[in-house]
């Protein structure tokens, strides 16, 4: 067994109590072996955490990491004319080499901002799987399905390939890399296609994750076509389950929150995106009073425009207030919970807290910073103050992905000039 111990640091605990500590990590099985004093000369390996805090690596639960590539491409303004007129044109060109660009781009992005899990919904899944594997992440991924628009024929297939590929890359990459169903949409495929394929995916014991309730917009297809509000329709198509986790849940009446709570189905709130496309302000702290398990995502780049989930943590915080109307709503404490271990287990990763047993991915904060000066509350500084360029060591299922601040497992100049070729590239197919 060779170990590695995050040393001289103090370390947040699951209760959110901070100690001066050190981590000792299996790195072979990957796991946290203790969390104790002085266990760094028992190590074959250290990271120095001095004047740092050892916090359990952040989990982003919604994304569409390649859309890196369409970052800044198409700004202000509403989600229905934003996907319609600028990403669905462009996606459209998108080709396998362009997600293995846009993907290790997004994570240099998230390795450098400390999140060592994330969720992914795109196309071309075996290049997501390739760059995850090189990256050294932990991720749930799958093959995003949309049947409005589509033949019968194509419809059908794309919702098979959501299966197919689900089955296939499910614990790659050691197990790092687990797989889900993804339909985009409960009004963006057709209820005849879930009918088809939910009781299919439910049998291989296949998890589902997608958008809902995002925009008041996309509530009027259900209510025409089903009568219902969408989490009424999704539960009755079986699609809410305690291994379902939906993206967004903004505009939920209270028989919808109470739903998502008594079938356990983890929503992720995805603060900056909800403001910049102006979907409205997701009830979280209403959502955390009735018990539903709540998450943070970063969505695409192109909704964001970055992948530092650090500031989902203040957005959260700051927003969840506002829509409470409530200063007490949505505390440092709560925002924190949700993007460790309510990631970890709305992604199904035995991760997001620092304890033995638990997976050993891990960021470290450098804390020797203006901004996060004096040290009053350490929580509070990582829901209000840290930003991504404070964190120092990041590293998942034990081994180093990166290390005072030099990402080890991809090449970060290579990854950025391919990204900005392909990223060019795309835009002017996409023009043409
Ligand atoms: C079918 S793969 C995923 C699909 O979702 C699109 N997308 C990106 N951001 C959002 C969002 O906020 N709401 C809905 N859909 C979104 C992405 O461009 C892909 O086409
Ligand atoms: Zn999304």
């Amino acid at each position: 067994m060779s170990t590695l111990a995050v040393a001289g640091g103090r370390v947040l605990l699951p209760n959110h109590s901070i100690e001066q500590a050190d981590v000792l990590v299996d790195a072979d099985a990957g796991e946290i072996l203790d969390v104790a004093p002085d266990l760094a000369p028992e190590a074959d390996e250290t990271l120095d955490a001095s004047g740092g805090l050892v916090i359990p690596g952040l989990v982003n639960a919604h994304g569409h990491a390649a859309m890196t590539l369409l970052r800044g491409y198409a700004d202000d303004k509403p989600l229905e004319a934003w996907l319609q007129e600028d990403i669905w044109p462009a996606e459209a060109e998108l080709t396998p080499e362009d997600v293995a660009a846009g993907t290790r781009l997004a994570a240099v992005e998230m390795i450098r901002s400390g999140t060592t899990a994330f969720a992914d919904m795109y196309f071309h899944v075996g290049e997501v799987v390739e760059a995850v594997r090189e990256a050294g992440l932990r991720a749930r991924v799958g093959h995003g399905v949309v049947t409005v628009g589509k033949d019968e024929e194509a419809a059908r297939a794309d919702f098979a390939e959501s299966l197919s590929v689900a089955e296939e890359y499910d614990g790659a990459a050691d197990g790092r890399i687990r797989t889900a169903v993804m339909p985009h949409a409960p009004h963006t495929v057709g209820t005849g296609y879930f009918e088809e394929f939910v009781p299919a995916a439910r049998e291989a014991g296949l998890p589902f994750h997608f958008h809902l309730n995002e925009t008041e917009a996309y509530l009027d297809p259900v209510a025409e076509e089903a009568g219902v509000r969408p989490t009424e329709y999704a539960d009755d198509l079986g699609l809410l389950a305690e291994d379902t986790w939906v993206a967004h849940g903004v505009h939920l009446d209270s028989g919808e929150v109470d739903r998502l709570a008594e079938s356990d189905t983890a929503v992720v709130h995805c603060p900056a995106s909800n403001m910049k496309l102006a979907s409205g302000m997701a009830p979280v702290q209403a959502m955390l009073d009735a018990g539903v398990p709540v998450a943070l995502g970063t969505d695409g780049a192109a909704s964001n425009n970055d992948l530092d989930l650090f500031g989902e943590l203040r957005d959260a915080a700051m927003l969840g207030k506002l829509a409470a109307d409530d200063a007490e709503a949505v505390d440092a404490d709560a925002a924190v919970r949700m993007a460790t271990e309510g990631g970890a287990e709305a992604l199904g990763f035995d991760g997001g807290r620092i304890e033995a047993g638990a997976k050993a991915d891990l960021a470290v904060v450098d804390l020797e910073a203006a901004h996060l000066t004096p040290q009053h509350d350490l929580v509070s500084h990582l829901t209000y103050a840290v930003r991504g360029s404070d964190v120092r060591h990041t590293v998942c299922d034990g081994a180093v992905l990166m290390r005072d601040r030099e990402v080890l497992t991809l090449d970060e100049e290579a990854v950025r000039e391919r990204a900005e070729e392909a990223a060019s590239e795309l835009v002017a197919r996409a023009e043409d």
